[in-house]
């Protein structure tokens, strides 16, 4: 049997719906979501496998002008461009409530000009409105499309081959869809060796899933702007007796963070050990004994060899 395998990457803008959208297609939880933009952190790969496809899926951090924001960010974007360098195929992401952006057409100008592989571009959470409003939604991600692809096609080359209708609509609630885009995208990819077993779900070790669950209510507990600030270093993990022990100090950039995480009395940081726990029995489907502690690493987010400590992040043009 021929078998096929290949990369899948994951680009929008925050909030496009790119990790729900992982964890729907992978029918597992792997990526973090919240309704917050930039939840997404760094490059997550998913292993989806069926039949003789193996589809290695990347979930980026949402592309964003990073000008004036913390080091953090910049390397949150180049780590999401870097990732178009190993992919046989980018799936680019729209949200079709908040239709096309000039960002968008800032970002899928430089996928067309450059990526000379495949793109899919998708309108995402079309179950939140009308199907009137999909419908306008539609048309105007459609010719501002084509308007980007005839201005580009007119003074230089297209590079990417463009498969599938422009723009296809998905909701990542709708178990069906995501399954035939799925089979779709699977049959797209190149013939070669798979890369992982058939059972793998991802190339990140549990710990690294685990912190991003624990990041997660993080995002979901917090205000609007603390919790980009925040990174989770999980510092025991271990199995015993059908019991998984999980020690995790909650890194904030100032005192005053740690208060507000904190909370009265320890109220907040008792409601997010609460959820967290309960998200992470869900997850490795055992019981869980979850203590939190939380200390501040002053300029953690401009700081390269902190921002690898804490958040596993490095940018990609530093590596060796
Ligand atoms: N109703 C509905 N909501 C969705 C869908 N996809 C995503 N969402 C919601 O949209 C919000 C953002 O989704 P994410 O998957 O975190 O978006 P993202 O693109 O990964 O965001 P970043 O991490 O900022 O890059 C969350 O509240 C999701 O629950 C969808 O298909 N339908």
């Amino acid at each position: 049997m021929i078998k096929k395998c290949g990369y899948v990457a994951l680009l929008g803008r925050p909030n496009a719906g790119k990790s729900t959208f992982l964890n729907a297609f992978l029918g597992a939880k792997l990526a973090v979501v919240s309704n917050k933009p930039q939840t997404t952190r760094n490059k997550i790969l998913g292993v989806s496998t069926e039949g003789n496809s193996q589809a290695l899926l990347l979930d980026t951090p949402g592309i964003h002008k990073s000008q004036g924001l913390p080091k953090m960010n910049q390397v949150m974007n180049k780590v999401a461009w870097s990732v178009l360098s190993d992919a046989d195929l980018v799936c680019y992401l729209i949200d079709v409530t908040q239709g096309w952006s000039e960002d968008d057409a800032l970002w899928l100008e430089g996928i067309l000009k450059k990526f000379d592989k495949k793109l899919l571009v998708l309108a995402t959470k079309t179950d939140k409105v009308k199907i009137e409003e999909v419908e306008h939604g539609r048309l105007n991600i459609v010719n501002r499309f084509q308007n980007l692809f005839e201005g580009i096609k007119a003074s230089s080359e297209i590079k990417c081959q463009l498969i599938g209708e422009v723009p296809q609509l998905i909701s990542s609630k709708r178990p069906e869809e995501i399954s035939s885009l799925r089979q779709f995208i699977l049959s797209q990819m190149p013939e070669g060796e798979w890369l992982f077993g058939e059972d793998d779900l991802t190339d990140r070790p549990q710990r690294f899933v685990c912190a991003e669950i624990i990041r997660e209510q993080i995002f979901r507990q917090l205000g609007q702007e603390l919790p980009y600030k925040i990174a989770v270093v999980i510092d025991i993990f271990e199995h015993k007796n059908n019991v998984t022990n999980i020690s995790a100090t909650i890194i904030v950039d100032r005192d005053s963070q740690k208060g507000i995480v904190i909370g009265k009395r320890g109220s907040r940081l008792k409601s997010i050990g609460t959820d967290a726990r309960i998200s992470l029995e869900r997850h490795l489907e055992k019981k869980v004994f979850l203590e939190l502690f939380v200390k501040v690493k002053p300029g953690w987010t401009e700081n390269l060899n902190m921002l690898s400590e804490y958040a596993d992040l490095q940018d990609p043009n530093d590596a060796n």
